[in-house]
């Protein structure tokens, strides 16, 4: 378990042992069972090729008329409470003042990528957004706080958590592509990230 700082990121190598990975992939098994991912359209009507839900307060959503939090999956139904299991991340690396409001899925399959952006829809940048990878290792590519300008890239595997917060919290970043059958942690490939973000 080491820290690598990178851009002002902070991300922790192997911060979750594989038990603490499996209880996590069970979590989000139940979270997708009460709140099916879905393919959000971004703002320009191209479909995202990153599958998402969310569970909390809110959940973060994408359509014709843009990026928002909304308190109800697209179905209708409230978003699932977030699992103790993924609090404890926040708990342990952020602290107790205050619990994310949202823990936002994304599922990548064999193709999936996120193109660079910053995460900006929340009301306060005082808080971090702490990241989760499980299953396949992603190319991750950081850039600035300012669109352009030159990047850098890491691998995310299995178990890193990385914490996009201070100076760093607005700054560009996205994912290259996933090494797809690179992990066995999930049946079927692929990787699922989960971002915990204060809302409100
Ligand atoms: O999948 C990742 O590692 C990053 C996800 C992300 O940047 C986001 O959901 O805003
Ligand atoms: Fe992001």
């Amino acid at each position: 378990m080491t820290v690598l700082m990178l851009r002002g990121f902070a991300i922790h190598k192997d911060y979750l042992g594989r038990d603490r990975q499996e209880r996590l992939v069970e979590a989000v098994r139940e979270i997708v069972r009460a709140a099916p991912l879905f393919s959000p359209q971004t703002p320009y009507g191209k479909p995202m090729s990153v599958r998402m839900t969310s569970a909390g307060d809110y959940g973060w959503y994408a359509d014709r008329s843009g990026y928002r939090y909304t308190p109800t999956h697209p179905n209708g139904a409230p978003w699932p409470n977030i699992p103790e299991e993924v609090l404890s991340i926040w708990r342990d690396l952020v602290g107790e003042e205050k619990l994310p409001e949202c823990c936002l899925v994304n599922f990548y399959g064999e193709t999936a990528r996120m193109g660079l952006h910053q995460d900006r829809d929340e009301a306060d940048f005082d808080w971090p957004v702490v990241s989760v990878s499980l299953g396949d290792s992603a190319r991750f590519r950081i850039g600035n706080t300012e669109r352009g300008g030159s990047t850098e890239s890491v691998w995310l595997e299995s178990g890193d958590v990385v914490v996009m917060g201070g100076a760093a919290r607005l700054t560009y970043h996205g994912v290259d592509a996933i090494r797809y059958g690179s992990s066995n942690l999930l049946d079927n490939g692929g990787r699922l990230n989960l971002t915990l973000r204060v809302v409100t």
